[in-house]
């Protein structure tokens, strides 16, 4: 078992390490020119280093000469002064570059995280999703820049500084390079563990920004049960992980550190053993030794750069997972959208024509190992008209609404707005025909205007005015301190349950509906705002298709048709009255929320 498993598990090593290759080259290919300036500008300003040492060795053959040092110093200032500049503005154009790799990352996890398929978004947590956007791609700006120019300019200049000394003295090289050898493959052997610990620290980030998301979501709740101590340790349980995580990649970086460190003090030791052998017996001017040696301390340089290389990019590899993983998340098809257009006033000529519902059929679960939510769900709603759905709690009632929206596809038959399949509508051009009332008419932070124009950005401020006076909202707005521009709080917590009912019908009555989804959409309402919102939404019904999800049956007795949902099955679909005399379960709600008199038809 173990033994299959093993290579099973190296294979999908090597696909990730080869997938993360490709989205760090996914990445980079944009920016290659700026990142090949960059890397001129580095290889520059090494070069200038590499000189230098070439330089001392004439400097101090000229002095045993008794020749003149002038001109050699002069030439090593320019070159200094030259090579930092030149290494500055290289710097800078990296880390530009690195800004914008980092930027278009975050715009395309950002697109894709709105298109994702609610399905997803079910499955995942906010919280960690959103630390993938702010943190994880914080990461991309090392690995994406500097390490791909750590890399090869530490690889040239390593080739370049290993070639002068192959001339300078083979057996010095020999001493060198075999030190050098040992301890890289200890550092090859650290490495994974960098890479893995700086993943684990990412995700501990994640569950720190889904701890907190979990809290600000329910604040007054948390509040309410005392539970912000409970809270708070959970939050910072997720902080220290990605301490102690961080704290072990410290710790393998500076072993790595040092380990380059090590490598050339043990080389510098040996090449001073050997070579000081070699000029007492007169094999190697002591120019050579010295050039030698400074040639080994330049090599500090890019075996640090190699190794810093390779510590950023276990580090971005890390980050690189985390937001690949998005990319394999199911999204929905992208259409472009079809501007919504502004409301029409009550007195406008045109008025949408209203779209017909059919279920076919219909079984549907949230997903696989799941159980079925509906089970050959059948009904039909002629355009026009209102139908109300009720049943009891977990029916499937708001399942009906999703499945139209398509936020889900049914497993089995077919859902059609207009007589046409849903799967088949063009998604934006299917959503732009529906407005919807989500059963907790969520407000998104932001002024009450954009909260009501969110669904129809060009409506105008009549089309406002009139849909205000409609939903009874006039009064709010002139309550409010700024009136449309007051700000509506996070989720709306500014405002009453009733009054985010109210918008929420209102936004989805300036979209201007040909079918119009209401969730339990006045369940918050006073007695005096529910009558006004029954008229509204007759009204409505009489324009367009309302389907409404209903507990109070009292709300919903004058709809043209009710259908009757029970564990995932329709039971029966009729008028208030016909479904009283023959249907049970239903005379069974109407007598005890109507207090009809004995509206069972068997008792
Ligand atoms: N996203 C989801 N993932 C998994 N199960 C879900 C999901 N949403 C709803 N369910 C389950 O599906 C069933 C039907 O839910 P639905 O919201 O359609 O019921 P409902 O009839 O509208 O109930 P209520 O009247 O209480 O709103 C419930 O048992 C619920 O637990």
């Amino acid at each position: 078992m173990n033994t299959a498993s093993a290579p099973e598990t190296t294979g999908a090593e090597s696909l990730r390490a080869r997938e993360t290759l490709k989205a760090l080259y996914g990445y980079v290919r944009p920016h290659r020119w700026a990142v090949a300036l960059g890397l001129l500008c580095a290889l520059a300003g090494a070069a200038g280093g590499l000189v230098q040492p070439l330089a001392t060795k004439t400097l101090v053959d000229r002095l045993s000469s008794g020749g003149t040092i002038g001109t050699v110093l002069l030439a090593m200032t320019v070159l200094v002064l030259l090579s930092m500049v030149v290494e500055a503005f290289g710097a800078y154009v990296l880390e530009r570059t690195a800004e914008s790799v980092v930027l278009a990352a975050r715009r395309s996890l950002i697109g894709r995280l709105l298109r994702l398929r609610v399905a997803e978004v079910d499955r995942m947590q906010p919280g960690d999703l959103m630390s993938r956007v702010t943190s994880d791609t914080t990461l991309l700006r090392a690995v994406s820049t500097q390490a791909v120019v750590s890399a090869a300019t530490g690889a040239v200049t390593l080739v370049a500084a290993v070639v002068v000394m192959a001339f300078l003295d083979a057996v010095l090289l020999g001493v060198t390079l075999g030190v050098v050898a040992v301890v890289g493959v200890a550092a090859a052997l650290v490495m994974p563990k960098i890479g893995q610990a700086a993943e684990r620290a990412q995700a501990a980030v994640g569950e720190m920004s889904t701890g907190l998301e979990r809290v600000f979501g329910a604040f007054r709740t948390v509040k309410a049960s005392g539970a912000e101590e409970r809270e708070t340790a959970r939050v910072e349980a997720a902080a220290r992980r990605a301490w102690r995580h961080g704290v072990r990649s410290a710790r393998w970086e500076a072993v790595l550190g040092s380990a380059d460190n090590l490598a050339v003090e043990l080389a510098f030791l040996a090449v001073l053993a050997v070579g000081g052998a070699r000029v007492a017996s007169g094999d190697m001017p002591v120019s050579t030794l010295i050039a030698f040696l400074l040639y080994l301390f330049y090599l500090m340089e890019p075996v640090y750069k190699l190794v810093e290389a390779a510590s950023h990019y276990q580090e971005g590899a890390a980050a690189i997972a985390r937001i690949t993983q998005v990319d394999h998340l199911a999204t929905e098809p992208q259409t472009r959208h079809r501007p919504v257009r502004p409301t029409a006033t009550a007195t406008e000529a045109v008025r949408p024509r209203p779209a017909s519902v059919r279920f076919e059929e219909v079984s549907f679960r949230y997903g696989t190992g799941l159980p079925d939510i509906h089970q050959r769900v059948d009904f039909e709603v002629p355009g026009g008209g209102m139908t109300a759905f009720v049943g009891p709690s977990g029916a499937g009632k708001s399942t009906v609404f999703a499945l139209v929206e398509r936020f889900y596809e049914a497993t089995g038959g077919r859902v059609l707005v207009n007589g046409k399949d849903v799967t088949k509508w063009p998604l934006s051009e299917l959503r732009s025909v529906i407005g919807y009332v989500e059963q907790d008419a969520p407000m998104l932070a932001g002024t009450l205007r954009e909260n009501l124009v969110f669904a129809a950005p060009g409506a105008t401020d009549d089309n406002l005015r009139e849909v205000l006076a409609r939903t009874k909202l006039d009064a709010l707005v002139e309550r409010l301190p700024h009136g449309l521009d007051t700000p509506v709080g996070h989720r709306g917590t500014k405002l009453s349950g009733g009054e985010r009912q109210r918008i929420a019908i209102a936004r989805a009555l300036l979209r201007r509906p040909r079918l119009l989804l209401l969730d339990e959409a006045t369940s918050q309402l006073d007695a005096v705002n529910e009558l006004a919102l029954r008229d509204v939404i007759a009204e409505t019904a009489r324009e367009t298709t309302v389907l409404v999800v209903a507990h109070r049956l009292s709300t919903v007795t004058d709809a043209d048709r009710i259908v009757v949902m029970d564990a995932g099955k329709v039971r029966a679909v009729g008028t208030h009255e016909e479904l009283v005399a023959k249907d049970e379960l239903y005379a069974q709600l109407a007598a005890t929320q109507l207090l009809t008199p004995a509206g069972h038809p068997g008792g």
